[in-house]
This record gives C-alpha cells, sequence and structure tokens, in this order.
C-alpha cells in the first residue's frame, strides 16, 4: 500500500467517528483532504453536518464538495476535529504546520470537544521533533523573531537551523493569516512542554505547531491494516 492509500484509508476510518448533526472542524493538509473526499461523499447521501474549515484550501475544497460550512465565529463550539499531522508522539502530541495551516487548526481544534488525528504510520515517532517545528511569526521583525526562535531551540538541544519558509518561487510564504512560518530544525525535542512555553514568551511568535494533549484519538494507517490509538 503507498502513502496515499495509507492517508486514505485512516481518512475513511475516520468517517465511523462523524455523526449526523455534528458541528466539524475539517482539517488541513493532503490526508486531511482524503477525509474531505470521503465527507463530501456522505453528504452527497444525506449526511447533515455544519463544517468549520481550517484553511481557505480546505474550505474550496469543501464547497466544491457540496458540504455546508461555517464560520468559527458563527458555531464557536465543535463536536469533533479530523485534522493530519507531521508527527504524533505515544502519548499523542503533535508537530503540525507543514502545510502552513497551524493556527487557523489549533483555534479550531481549541473549539472542539474532541480532536481526533489521521496519519500514514509514518507519522508515528517516538519522540517529536525529527520534523522542523513550523511556528508561525508576524512578519514584522521577522529576523529579530528568528533569533529568539533559534536561541530557543538552542536552549533545548536543537541539532539544526530555524529557517524562514518560503513559497514555490523563493518568496517568503505568507500564512492565511498574513503572517510567515519559521520551521525550527530540533532534532528531538525531549520536553515538548518547556518548549511551547518558551516559544509563546516571544512576542513576535503568534503561534507554534507543537499540539500538546488536544488529540483524544490518533487513527494510523499501514502495511498491517488500520489502528486506532486513544490517550493512555
Ligand atoms: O499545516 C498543515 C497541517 O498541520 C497538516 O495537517 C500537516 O502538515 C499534515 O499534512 P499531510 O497530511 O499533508 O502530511
Amino acid at each position: 500500500m503507498g502513502s496515499d492509500d495509507m492517508k486514505a484509508a485512516a481518512a475513511r476510518a475516520a468517517m465511523d467517528h462523524v455523526e449526523n448533526g455534528m458541528r466539524l472542524g475539517i482539517g488541513t493538509g493532503s490526508t486531511a483532504e482524503k477525509f474531505v473526499a470521503f465527507l463530501a461523499e456522505a453528504v452527497g447521501q444525506g449526511l447533515e453536518i455544519i463544517g468549520v474549515p481550517t484553511s481557505e484550501r480546505t474550505a474550496r475544497l469543501c464547497l466544491e464538495g457540496g458540504i455546508r460550512l461555517e464560520s468559527l465565529d458563527d458555531v464557536p463550539e465543535l463536536d469533533l476535529v479530523i485534522d493530519g499531522a507531521d508527527e504524533i508522539d505515544p502519548a499523542l502530541n503533535l508537530i503540525k504546520g507543514g502545510g502552513g495551516a497551524l493556527l487557523r487548526e489549533k483555534i479550531v481544534a481549541h473549539a472542539a470537544a474532541r480532536m481526533i488525528v489521521i496519519a500514514d504510520d509514518s507519522k508515528c515517532v517516538e519522540a517529536l521533533g525529527r520534523f522542523p517545528l513550523p511556528v508561525e511569526i508576524n512578519a514584522f521583525g521577522a529576523e529579530a523573531t528568528r533569533r529568539a526562535i533559534e536561541a530557543v531551540a538552542r536552549d533545548h538541544g536543537a541539532s539544526g537551523e530555524v529557517a524562514l519558509r518560503t513559497a514555490s518561487r523563493g518568496e517568503p510564504l505568507i500564512t492565511d493569516g498574513g503572517h510567515l512560518i519559521a520551521d525550527a530544525s530540533f532534532g528531538h525535542i525531549s520536553d515538548p512542554q518547556a518548549v511551547a512555553c518558551a516559544l509563546n514568551a516571544i512576542p513576535g511568535v503568534v503561534e507554534h505547531g507543537l499540539f500538546l494533549s488536544m488529540a483524544s484519538r490518533a487513527i494510523f494507517a499501514g502495511e498491517a491494516g488500520v489502528r486506532e490509538l486513544t490517550v493512555p
């Protein structure tokens, strides 16, 4: 089974947790997009949900699929959010933001009673940090903020650099919220809570991609099939 099929298998399994009448947060990224396709199919067959998307791209895909959307301002409390992740540790702590959507994803996840994360097996790690941690930062003073993140990373044993993310033509990537993304290569984050606190203390940091104690269930798909993990 290729990685695309695994993502689709996890997304399909997540549909078992979607119930009629739900207010549903809808994630961003290639795995979440598989979920949007299954959701659109179910909506076409009569499922009624209200969706709140975590990015402009997801909103577009949902609308193309006939999924009813509302803004989080109109539907501020959600029953469930289903989203992908870049890394998932055994306690279901996550790194997210590889697609640049971490701010809206975290706001939506925080507004949801439950978060289910869907992924192929390659996202499963013993400790977070191999995937560079995305940090959304304000454009004002971006270099000063980048250096402050670098100092935090160094204090926490980072092995690599902190780089501003660029888009396809080399210009800085701008998020849906109008911010920049700095990717911090830790290699291994031994104390995610301490890193999260230190990043939150930097004024130019809007949000970071550590989603700690937010997911209550992970659905992984791999060669051996689909397995579900809940918080220990
Ligand atoms: O900003 C993007 C999100 O956090 C994605 O959910 C994450 O990067 C995983 O994306 P994918 O399913 O494409 O690996």
